[in-house]
């Protein structure tokens, strides 16, 4: 039935100016590139066969997938190769009509096996110019403090990151969730927005709709990633629909982590329909099988979301990024062309 519906669903979405907004730079390395980075690099996997590593991709939730996936990071070594990985991503989000992202990393995966923050950092805002050069897709650079580790280690990743300030747009929360909630790093985040950076957080993935209110309440998120359970609390639905709060909603990872049952059961129809402002985000790619426009499709058939539906998705992505209102506009001015019959 998908092989059907696909083509021209996928064309109409394609057509649809789109931002990512929650992409993990380190979750877009495919296993090809995990093997000629290795090669490059000569750093030992401990798989074979590209094969070997899909098969490996066997996750039932979020920590199976950290574990492996932290792994695959080691690869990375230099400016060159974290340059590489993200002129990649863009590449793939272009050809998926995407114009522009929000990437998320993650230097503590890195500085703590002793590549430089400016190895990272370099690397990752060398591949952004060249992407806004060759494709023509703008931006913004989004720093996640891990979770699972304390809050002095994000305040020194926080210090590392302060010749980039002008560079970097936000930080975020990721890693483990549940145990590690958002007031684990409440002053960390009050420091960060005193840097006039935007703040982000990992919230309802796994975790409690009281991790939520937190990252709301404590954190102040200006956006919240995933949000999944957040629909367990009725006044926090409503909080989030009165607050215009953007959700920044991974569908095939939320299968793939066993999130929800099937796509046919994703809550991202019901969000739309109480008016939250829902967004489409591939999270890891190369680890979820699938990237902007694959979820995008693969949601839209499973759920039989119209045109008018995958418009406001679109719109959503580009009215919920820290674009500002100049940059949004001719995204906007597009998408007006598309579907002239919005409300
Ligand atoms: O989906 C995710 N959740 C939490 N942490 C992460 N780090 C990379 N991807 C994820
Ligand atoms: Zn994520």
């Amino acid at each position: 039935m998908t092989d059907t519906l696909a083509p021209p669903l996928a064309d109409f979405i394609r057509g649809l100016p789109k931002a990512e907004l929650h992409l993990h730079i380190e979750g877009s390395l495919e296993p090809e590139q995990m093997f000629a980075f290795a090669r490059r690099n000569r750093v030992a996997l401990p798989f074979r066969t590209v094969e070997e590593v899909r098969a490996a991709y066997a996750f039932t939730n979020l920590q199976d997938f950290l574990d492996i996936y932290y792994q695959g990071a080691q690869v990375l070594r230099t400016e060159e190769d974290f340059h590489d990985l993200a002129l990649a991503y863009f590449r793939r989000l272009a050809a998926d009509g995407g114009v522009h992202a929000e990437i998320f990393f993650d230097p503590q995966t890195h500085t703590d096996r002793g590549i430089p923050f400016r190895v990272v950092a370099d690397g990752l805002l060398a591949g952004m110019v060249a992407a806004k050069d060759e494709l023509g897709v703008t931006s913004h650079l989004i720093l996640c403090y891990l979770r699972h580790l304390d809050e002095e280690s994000a305040f020194a990743t926080l210090k590392a990151a302060e010749p980039y300030l002008d560079r970097i747009k936000g930080v975020g929360l990721d890693s483990s969730e549940v145990g590690n909630p958002p007031s684990k790093f409440a002053r960390v985040f009050q420091a960060s927005r005193e840097r006039g950076l935007r703040l982000v957080a990992h919230a309802g993935e796994e975790g409690p709709p009281d991790y939520v209110w937190q990252a709301l309440d404590i954190l102040g998120v200006d956006r919240l990633d995933h949000g999944n359970r957040a629909l367990e609390d009725e006044a926090l639905t409503r909080r989030l629909v009165d607050q215009g709060t953007t959700l920044t909603v991974c569908p095939l990872s939320n299968l793939k982590l066993c999130v929800v049952p099937s796509l046919e059961a994703h809550p991202l129809r019901r969000m739309l329909d109480l008016g939250l402002k829902a967004t489409v985000n591939a999270d890891d790619p190369a680890y979820f099988g699938g990237y902007l426009l694959d979820n995008y499709v693969r949601v839209a058939a499973a759920l039989g979301l119209d045109r008018a539906q995958l418009a406001r998705l679109a719109r959503n992505s580009i009215t919920g990024s820290f674009l500002d209102e100049a940059a949004q506009a001719p995204h906007l001015a597009r998408l007006r062309q598309i579907d002239p019959y919005r409300d």
